[in-house]
């Protein structure tokens, strides 16, 4: 099959690297070369670490290095393509724009997924003519380790495309759920909802955040807990996506006062090296100020 990747970012590029690895042909296309160069060479890099690892052979690394292209031209991409995902960034004007023109370039049956990880697919899909062709395909990151795709059907999604994104992810040996287009889908909606009262328990003096934590990994067997991962994917992020799910679903989404107070004082988690935790060189070391540093 022939797959254009549009936005070599940091989903982008993985998305073209499963895709070729899965025996497809796939262009790449991003708006600058150095943008589309720099996907390429995270897939080089992705992939000689896998041959590191004995994951995969020299072979099989040459052979999808060979099935991937990369362009900044939009109809070179999208031409010959039975399927074409979009990874560029989370905002639905661009997102809409990103669509129709893949309509105005692509054949009348192309598949056109977005790999959004929270706005409405419906609302990117009224934007095409034959809308019935879209469908979510959302990846986690980074797609080459993360086995779990989430397949998001928008009100227009017709069947026919919705056994095209089956039939893909299963190609690619991922996991697939298949979700209604609602907020957060299932995955974001019930993470954040664990995230949110981890948070409101630490505020309540309930316990720690490593308590809380531990309670979750050692009780539940989660590999890590809510306070955790929200360090990993940025009190920003999370922030940003309660504001949305509050307003899509309710209070029950209203982000906690530490999150935001947190957020303002530009401690972000893992990547500023204060969220819940303390971190140093990519390393948990401690728990953030209120809570002694100690674990
Ligand atoms: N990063 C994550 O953890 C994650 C996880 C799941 C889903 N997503 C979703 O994936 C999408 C991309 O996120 P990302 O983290 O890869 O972003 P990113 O910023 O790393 O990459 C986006 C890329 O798109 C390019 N771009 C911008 N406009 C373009 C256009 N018109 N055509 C082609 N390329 C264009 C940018 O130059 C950039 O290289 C977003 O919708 C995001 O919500 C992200």
């Amino acid at each position: 099959m022939q797959i254009a990747v549009l936005g070599a970012g940091s989903m982008g590029h993985g998305i073209a690297q499963v895709s070729a690895m899965a025996g497809h042909d796939v262009v790449l296309r991003d708006i600058e070369a150095e943008f589309v160069e720099d996907g390429l060479e995270g897939i080089r890099e992705n992939l000689q670490g896998g041959v590191d690892r004995d994951k995969l052979s020299e072979d099989e690394m040459e052979a999808a290095l060979e099935r991937i292209e990369g362009t900044t031209d939009l109809a070179e991409a999208v031409d010959d393509a039975d399927l074409v995902v979009e990874a560029v960034p989370e905002d639905m004007d661009l997102k809409q724009e990103v669509f129709a023109e893949i309509e105005d370039a692509a054949s009348e049956d192309t598949v056109i997924a977005s790999n959004t990880s929270s706005l409405s697919v419906t609302e990117m899909a009224s934007a095409l003519e034959h809308p019935e062709r879209a469908v979510g395909l959302h990846f986690f990151n980074p797609p080459h380790i993360m086995d779990l795709v989430e397949i998001v059907i928008a009100e227009q999604t017709d069947e026919r495309t919705e056994a095209f994104a089956v039939d893909y992810v299963r190609g690619l040996e991922k996991e697939d759920v298949v979700v209604r287009d609602t907020a957060g889908f299932a995955t974001s909606r019930l993470g954040l909802a664990l995230g949110l009262e981890a948070i409101r328990m630490v505020e309540q003096g309930v316990a720690s955040p490593a308590d809380i934590d531990e309670g979750m990994e050692i009780g539940y067997g989660h590999p890590m807990g809510p306070l955790e991962l929200t360090d990993h994917v940025g009190l920003d992020v999370r922030l940003h996506i309660a504001e949305h799910l509050r307003e899509e679903l309710g209070e029950r989404f209203k982000p906690p006062q530490s999150l935001r107070r947190k957020v303002r004082a530009g401690n972000l988690g893992k990547k500023t090296g204060e969220g819940y935790y303390v971190w140093e060189d990519g390393e948990r070391v401690g728990m953030s100020g209120e809570w002694g540093g100690e674990e």
